[in-house]
């Protein structure tokens, strides 16, 4: 099993460690997937993405009888009668095409886990891959922002999501989660009016239409009339029934008022699964204080049920910031857990905005109307914690040895969007003791290092990751500062562009003890590959090119021969780390191990029944092409006509991007802003 990681910086929390445990996935999870009629192809694609294979059962008893690992599916028609006398040794997950034919089965979806809402056109496989990750456990958005030093959120304000879309990459820079805000979304019914509060069929849709489009994690919140929303509160199982759902929907948190009964917020807990409970209390009245002994108490009645507990009320005086910042203090102090999220409301109350660290819920020009009073953008917190001396002017450089004005406009681009008063400096990397010199610098904040330093050759970087030594690469430097002094951190970012760009299609689990095949003219060219696939607990690793000899070159055997290639195992992943010039080695073995009855678009139905199987042996899946520059021919074509699922570097380091800012800056900028704003050549 790989630590990944063990740095403190100054974007994360003092003493917080990235601890990246990633957990050996060799179990494969058992589902059974409910489907409409004429509608099972979900299911192949579901078992793809698990990395499993599947069958289409006739009965419950047929599935009782199957072994977990394959994923069965039943239609609807076959299954309703005898779901309840079911012994449930399977998560149930019921499936509705929204683009289909058929009506929905609310009834049906009650008794279920889980309730997958999809569209065949367009179909957002990487939808499936998130939705199943979090179900499963094999990934927790929560764990990793709890270990942020500072987390926001975009409330999303709109009547109907599909306004935000145009939008939405835009407006979710610098934002950690995006809350849909349910209590304002706008049913039209056919008289042209709205719904008082929209049916579960519009709110599922809208919810399935945002995440469809975002990465980040999603907040449900269905604000009650007193508490600045609209949800009404004359029956709190309204309430049971709205945020029940989300959980069923796989949303990453849930907003669950205090004022809720006891019991409905305790059923809540009980049943969430892997979705995060936020508690939430707000006092409009203008007359709440932070010092009264009752506040406490309403932080302990929050923390019950809780994974984060927010405190949110209107003020009228600056003293009351004050009195605020005490209670932050205090509590946290007292209780470390959950995180307290406190604010007040109000322009009084703006800069407890700016003193709040976690989920601080911003706003963007680009909203209709702002969601509660004295709400910011991260840009407006941003520029207010730099005049307060929070946020000191940065030089964040880009070490390399070549010029790329297109980096440097992207990362001037952030630094502006997100109104942080850092700069980007480009600086040439030329003799041996350069970069030693530019970490001297006296603004010096960070820099990424492209091509990567090698770890070992660099004392003046005292901390290494736990990646960037295993790996013997440096790809970001990060200042800390101790007792007043800097220290460096090296750490390595490419491996978590590989590992996110590997983890889009498929889940983690998918990769479990199965073989890869990784072809590199050298070790250190591969060893951020390597890393990645370890932690996602990958079997044995085949390799061409180059043999391992380094701490990760544990079950990593060279292939010798083709007689070799012909004995492996099917590889489920193919990585080529092979210079540019090189790259076409790879197309006999993409053509060789080709994945048979599989149409090669990633995004596509139409999987046949028993697919997954090529021979008897499990396909292959993945491939990665982690070259860069002109080439006679374009590997990633011919991988996805062979049925690959393919990737190219353009992937790798948008991600790897997205890992590199918040490492540097400490802010989340989304992989598809990050695609968009890089243009068609790509950043590196
Ligand atoms: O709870 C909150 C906080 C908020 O009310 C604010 O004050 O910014 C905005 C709401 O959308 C959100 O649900």
């Amino acid at each position: 099993m790989i630590q990944a990681e063990s740095v403190t910086t100054s974007h994360l929390k003092e003493g917080g460690v990235i601890d990246v445990q990633e957990i050996l996935h060799g179990t494969r999870p058992a589902l059974l997937i409910l489907h409409n009629d004429g509608e099972e192809d979900i299911v192949g694609v579901f078992a793809d993405v698990l990395g499993q294979l599947w069958e289409s059962a006739a009965s419950l008893e047929e599935v009782n009888m199957g072994p977990g690992s394959i994923i069965y599916g039943l239609p609807h028609s076959l299954v309703a009668p005898q779901l309840d006398s079911w012994n449930r040794t399977r998560m149930l997950i019921n499936t509705h095409c929204v683009d289909g034919p058929h009506p929905r089965n609310d009834a049906l979806t009650e008794r279920c886990d889980y309730e997958y809402l999809y569209t065949r056109s367009p179909f957002f496989r990487r939808d499936v891959a998130r939705f199943l990750s979090l179900i499963l456990g094999q990934i927790s958005p929560h764990r990793d922002l709890t270990k942020k030093a500072r987390t926001t959120l975009i409330s999303t304000t709109f009547p109907d999501v599909h306004a935000a879309l145009p939008n939405l990459d835009i407006l979710s820079v610098g934002a950690d989660a995006i809350e849909i805000r349910v209590d304002l979304l706008e049913e039209p019914l056919p008289d042209g009016s709205f719904s008082k509060v929209p049916s579960l069929k519009y709110v599922g849709e809208q919810v399935m239409l945002l995440r469809q489009r975002t990465e980040l994690p999603i907040i449900y919140t269905t604000r009650c009339t007193n508490e600045n929303g609209r949800f009404p509160m004359d029956d709190p199982m309204l309430f049971y029934k709205y945020l029940s759902r989300a959980i069923q929907w796989g949303c990453e948190y849930i907003d669950v008022e205090l004022w809720l009964p006891e019991e409905i917020r305790r059923k809540l807990a009980e049943t969430k699964g892997c979705s995060k409970i936020i508690s939430a209390f707000h006092d409009f009245s203008g007359t709440f204080k932070w010092t009264a002994p009752e506040t406490q108490t309403l932080f302990e009645r929050g923390a019950v049920y809780g994974d984060v507990v927010k405190m949110y009320v209107l003020v009228n005086s600056m003293q009351e910031n004050i009195e605020l910042e005490y209670f932050r203090s205090t509590i946290q102090t007292k209780y470390p857990h959950p995180p307290f999220s406190g604010l007040n409301m109000g322009p009084t109350g703006q800069l407890s905005r700016t003193m709040n660290k976690i989920f601080t819920p911003i706003t963007h020009p680009l909203l209709p109307m702002i969601a509660a009073p004295g709400q910011l953008s991260a840009a407006e917190i941003n520029s207010t914690l730099h005049s307060m001396g929070q946020m000191p002017k940065l030089d964040i450089y880009g070490i390399g040895s070549f010029r790329s004005t297109s980096q440097a406009m992207f990362f001037e681009k952030c630094f502006n969007e997100l109104g942080l008063p850092h700069q980007f400096l480009f600086a040439e990397r030329a003799p041996k003791a350069s970069i030693e010199n530019i970490l001297r610098r006296p603004n010096f904040g960070g820099a990424y290092i492209n091509p990567p330093l090698a770890g070992a050759s660099a004392p003046y970087l005292p901390t290494l990751s736990n990646a960037a030594r295993a790996i013997g690469q440096v790809d970001t430097v990060l200042v800390r500062s101790e007792n007043g002094h800097p220290t460096y951190i090296g750490e390595n970012a490419t491996w978590k562009g590989i590992r996110a760009t590997l983890t889009r299609d498929f889940v983690p689990s998918a990769y479990g003890r199965r073989a890869a095949l990784l072809l590199a003219s050298s070790e250190a060219d591969a060893a951020a590959s390597i890393f990645a696939l370890k932690s996602l607990g990958i079997g044995p690793i085949y390799t061409i090119g180059f043999r391992a000899h380094g701490s990760l070159s544990a079950e990593v055997e060279p292939v010798r021969s083709v007689e070799d290639v012909k004995r492996l195992e099917q590889p489920f992943v193919i990585i080529s780390a092979l210079p540019a010039e090189k790259s076409l080695l790879v197309v006999p073995l993409l053509k060789h191990y080709r994945v048979d009855g599989r149409n090669g678009n990633s995004n596509g139905h139409g999987h046949g029944h028993g697919q997954g199987v090529a021979g008897g042996r499990s396909a292959g899946k993945v491939f990665v092409d982690l070259a860069s520059g002109a080439r006679k021919a374009d590997p990633l074509a011919i991988a996805t006509s062979a049925g690959w699922t393919a990737y190219g570097i353009a992937d790798v380091s948008a991600w790897t991007t997205v890992e590199t800012i918040r490492l540097l800056v400490g802010q989340n900028v989304c992989y598809d802003f990050v695609r968009l704003a890089s243009g068609r050549g790509g950043l590196f």
